[in-house]
């Protein structure tokens, strides 16, 4: 059975591998499990909530249509870090092909949470497809504007954390020579750095990161994970290393900050404005591929 339905999720079997299958909530339509030949590739909080009472802490959590908390926009500032896609359950539209396995999931206001549509009256319909390969996984994004007079301003973001052997012997490349705004030190700067390393908390995001760049996940000299991106110019790099993981109540193990890393591409450094009836899109594909090093331009 390559697509199950159940109540509160949707599993994808890969039709001729059964050992790789992805598993999708409804609430939050968030991928929380991806096996690869049953090796777990994203990580997941033990204390997570998988019930719809809290987003989930772990996987692939969707932002829209506001990355972070805003302070400035009208309504968009009411709404909580985030937004309100990862707090809402989405309708499962259904499987669209065969093989590879892909189902998508829609959310529009009318199924929203009601709370937060209050604070946010816009009208907007999202498709989420998920695309499960022999050797990828791919989620894209379709956000259209469903007003007939109002323009719809949005950040849109996939929350990726992957899951990794040991963030001190983890490098991240491909994002030499990017500009950099670091969320903690509230400072931009051009990151020199030919990889990116771990030693203390992390919270940076990358601007204007070319789509030519495979962004790469490297243990100990192993890429591990390859980030490929579409239409997404920003790259968040979050690790909340000990204190902070130690605040969050849903992040267990204490020590789990070790054992993950999100990689976040999103449009976030500034909003998608889409005019009414217009629609726009934007995909990830996590897959492996031959370390390559890419040189700054
Ligand atoms: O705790 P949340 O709302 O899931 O957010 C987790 C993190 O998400 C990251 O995307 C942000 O850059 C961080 O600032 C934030 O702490």
């Amino acid at each position: 059975m390559p697509v199950r339905e159940t109540e509160r999720e949707v599993v994808l079997t890969h039709p001729t591998d059964d050992t790789t299958s992805v598993h999708i909530l409804k609430y939050g339509a968030t991928v929380y499990s991806w096996k690869l030949k049953s090796e777990e590739q994203l990580w997941l909080s033990t204390a997570a909530k998988l019930d719809g009472s809290k987003p989930v802490r772990g996987g692939i959590p969707l932002v829209f249509p506001v990355f972070g908390k805003n302070e400035t926009d009208e309504y968009l500032s009411k709404l909580p870090q985030h937004g309100l896609a990862r707090n809402s359950t989405w309708e499962f539209l259904g499987q669209t092909k065969e093989n590879p396995p892909t189902a998508q999931f829609g959310l529009k206001p009318e199924i929203s949470n009601p709370e937060l549509t209050k604070l946010w009256p816009m009208d907007f319909l999202l498709i989420l497809t998920v695309e499960l390969g022999p050797d990828y996984l791919k989620t894209a994004i379709e956000v259209e504007n469903t007003s007939s007079s109002k323009e719809l301003k949005f950040n849109w973001l996939f929350h990726t954390y992957f899951r990794i052997e040991d963030i001190e012997g983890t490098m991240v490349s491909n994002l030499a020579g990017m500009k950099v705004y670091d969320q903690l030190l509230k400072e931009s700067y051009v990151d020199k750095h030919p990889v990116v390393t771990f030693n203390e908390e992390t919270d940076v995001i990358y601007q204007n990161v070319s789509p030519e760049r495979a962004i790469q996940i490297v243990d100990k000299g192993v890429q591990i994970h390859t980030l490929k991106r579409y239409n997404l110019p920003d790259t968040v790099v979050w690790n909340p290393w000990v204190e902070k993981s130690r605040g969050m109540a849903d992040f267990e193990p204490k020590t789990g900050y070790q054992q993950m890393i999100c990689i976040e591409p999103g449009h976030v450094h500034d909003f998608v404005t889409l005019a009414p009836g217009k629609k726009w899109d934007a995909y990830q594909l996590l897959c492996k591929e031959e370390l390559k090093y890419q040189a700054i331009q």
